[in-house]
């Protein structure tokens, strides 16, 4: 791809020789420092993956990494170098100084941005993509939390973490045949992987994002991504509304159309959108972009604020009440009274199952139109004297080294919605406030979880987002080695078959799934190429998918398809699981008699969570073969049923079902 001017300096891989400053971001995998490049005294950004979180090859990463260096385009952000740092990656890249859309819209336009920046930041976008596809890349995860903005309006495609190379040996017509991408963006022939699918699937990922940016969310965003999955496959594809968008010229909702369209053949490339009438009296993003930022403070301190509003958020989360938690409390105690579990965990490992309607409702929260000031003035904010704005509107973007200091917490927030401006603050005062309603409440509250299955190995490791947020507000401003020394990895001792990663500061379904090694090219023993490997979500192995095409319509028997790969995404340990078989109409009757033991119960509850697992596989495996109306009708009573069945899967509501409803195992029979 060319060389580039920043080649010439020669980035060592020396990890001392880069002070890691204020955290800037975070994904599904990693966190995102500012730094300063100590030899050159330059600004940088470390992204430091977690290899123990990323469910992803080191070749994957590499490939990233020398990827991103190779780059050479003012639209896609260059990386210098990478290298190991114990158990994690960094990656030193540009530093962009505005961060990504997404953060942006999070933090001052959640309702989205006007047309003239959306304009600007998509041409820059497209540009990018027509340069990557040129050169035979596709990129597979286009989306607003993607592209990076300087405070120059500078607009940068980011993150190849699931980019795959289009075409090998000059076989310019390669189509990918792989499950990879971020559910909301996911055109629909890369969830049907029998089908391929090319550079064509960006144009639509790129589609959606427009619609992100117009909205502040992605469309079907407020879905598990089972769901998603499914409504992009079925549904006609989203749009911009004539009544609801009426702010929005025709032709920019004309060039979404052209982008969302089913069938990628019918797409433009991303040369021929160019030329759209929509891109051809775009503004220069200097004038257009830049304005968006002009009066938010600095990059590090609206990423705190972030974290402090999900932490609010968090704090404020309804709580059980009172009856509900003591029912609860000796619910869990009996359903662990003969395992080893402490209940804490147990506990934590219940409330991070949610059904539809708390995601509905945690969407509903995010998108609400309170600002900041709202959030925190219901933890217990004081007022805010309009003379201390100011002072936190002093940017200082580069600051020489021995001025850095590490940063405060952000004492004014400008909040800016579609031009209107409210204030927003957060002191010591609250923060300690927000951290003891956090301290003692976190492992109450009930998170957002739900949808696909996590992996065991992403499972161990797996913390959600909110942990994590408070983790890194309990942590301070510690550096990546400190928090890793300090940090005690208690893997959970029940896995809930229902979880998902989630973002705080993020869109909840914004974290890519990739299967199959979105480079299967380089995986060469079998075994490794059956893996479908979901990044950070959940995984199935391609054994089941060829498994499920081999069986014809409905007639699906959960039972043939337990074989070892299935069990691959087993949260229950495959010990406990041999050993306790029980056919489910037995677990209905036992379930209905009323001096159960608490062990039998649990048992019953695993064979419910193995089950849904196994639905869930099937669904991505039927995801795969869909190939008539049939099939789609079957998958639409499947998810039905695995919306059932995820309620049942709760620990805390399973445990209840488990006792006292019937009902559940007879949701199961027809699979018997
Ligand atoms: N070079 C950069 N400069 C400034 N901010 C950055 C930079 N790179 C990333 N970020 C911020 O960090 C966030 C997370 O980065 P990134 O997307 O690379 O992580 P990730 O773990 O790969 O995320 P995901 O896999 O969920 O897409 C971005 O959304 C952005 O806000």
């Amino acid at each position: 791809m060319g060389g580039s001017h920043d080649q010439s300096q020669n980035f060592s891989t020396n990890p001392s020789d880069y002070k890691l400053l204020e955290e800037v971001g975070y994904g599904a995998t990693a966190t995102v420092y500012r730094a300063i490049y100590l030899p050159f005294n330059q600004v940088v950004a470390v992204k430091c993956m977690d290899l123990d979180r990323c469910d992803i090859n080191l070749d994957d990463l590499r490939r990233e990494a020398q990827m991103m260096s190779l780059v050479d385009h003012p639209n896609v952000l260059k990386a210098y170098c990478s290298f190991a740092v114990e158990r994690s990656l960094w990656v030193v890249m540009q530093f962009m100084d505005e961060g990504s859309c997404l953060h942006l819209m999070k933090i001052a336009y959640t309702e989205g941005f006007e047309e003239e920046a959306i304009g600007s930041i998509l041409k820059e976008t497209l540009k990018a993509l027509q340069y990557l596809h040129h050169h035979g890349h596709i990129h597979r995860d286009v989306k607003a939390g993607n592209i990076l903005l300087g405070s120059s309006g500078a607009v940068k495609l980011a993150d190849f973490g699931v980019a795959a190379c289009l075409f090998d040996a000059g076989d310019r017509q390669r189509y990918r045949n792989t499950f990879v991408g971020t559910p909301c963006w996911m055109a629909p022939e890369v969830l049907q992987p029998s089908s391929g699918y090319n550079s064509k699937a960006d144009i639509w990922s790129f589609g959606i994002t427009a619609l992100e940016l117009a909205h502040g969310h992605a469309p079907f965003s407020k879905y598990p991504p089972m769901k998603v999955l499914l409504m992009t496959i079925q549904n006609a594809p989203p749009g911009l509304d004539y009544d609801r968008d009426k702010k929005f010229s025709k032709s920019f909702k004309e060039m979404v159309a052209m982008c969302l369209v089913k069938d990628q053949t019918k797409r433009p490339s991303a040369e021929k959108l160019l030329k759209h009438s929509f891109f051809k009296h775009v503004k220069p993003p200097e004038l257009s972009v830049k304005k968006l930022f002009a009066d938010l403070p600095p990059l590090w301190n609206r990423v705190k604020a972030l974290q402090l509003k999900d932490a609010a958020q968090l704090a404020m989360k309804k709580m059980p009440s009172a009856e509900e938690e003591a029912i609860s409390q000796s619910q869990y105690q009996r359903g662990v009274s003969t395992w080893n579990f402490h209940i804490d965990d147990l506990k934590a490992q219940a409330s991070l199952v949610r059904d539809d309607d708390d995601i509905v409702e945690m969407r509903e929260e995010d998108q609400n139109k309170n600002n900041f000031f709202t959030n925190y003035k219901a933890v217990g904010a004081i007022d805010i004297k309009q003379t201390q704005q100011n002072e936190c509107f002093n940017k200082n973007k580069k600051i020489p080294e021995s001025k850095i200091q590490e940063p405060a917490l952000p004492k004014n927030i400008i909040c800016k919605r579609n031009g209107s401006t409210s204030e927003a603050m957060t002191s010591n005062i609250q923060k300690d406030i927000i951290m003891s309603k956090i301290r003692g409440q976190t492992v109450k509250t009930r998170q957002t979880q739900s949808g696909p299955l996590l992996p065991v190995t992403v499972l161990n490791h797996f913390k959600s987002e909110r942990e994590q947020t408070s983790e890194r507000l309990e942590n301070g401003n510690q550096l990546p080695g400190e928090k890793n020394n300090r940090e005690v990895r208690r893997p959970p001792n029940f896995s809930g078959p229902l979880m998902l990663s989630a973002r705080a500061s993020a869109n909840s379904l914004s974290a890519p799934i990739k299967s199959s090694g979105g480079f299967r090219d380089s995986l060469d023993d079998k075994s490794r190429a059956n893996l479908v490997q979901i990044k950070g979500r959940f995984s199935v192995t391609s054994e089941n998918l060829d498994l499920v095409k081999d069986i014809p319509g409905s007639s699906v028997s959960l039972r043939s398809s337990q074989g070892s790969s299935l069990r691959k995404s087993a949260s229950v340990s495959d010990g406990m699981l041999d050993s306790k078989q029980m056919p489910i109409s037995q677990a209905s009757q036992d379930s209905a008699t009323n001096n159960i033991s608490a062990s039998l119960l649990m048992t019953h509850l695993q064979n419910l969570l193995q089950q849904t697992l196994m639905q869930q596989d099937l669904i991505v495996n039927l995801l795969s073969s869909l190939q008539s109306a049939e099939v789609i009708h079957q998958l639409d009573v499947l998810l039905r049923r695995l919306s059932l069945t995820g309620r049942h899967s709760s620990c805390r509501e399973g445990t209840l079902s488990a006792a006292q409803n019937n009902g559940a195992s007879d949701s199961y029979g027809h699979f018997d």
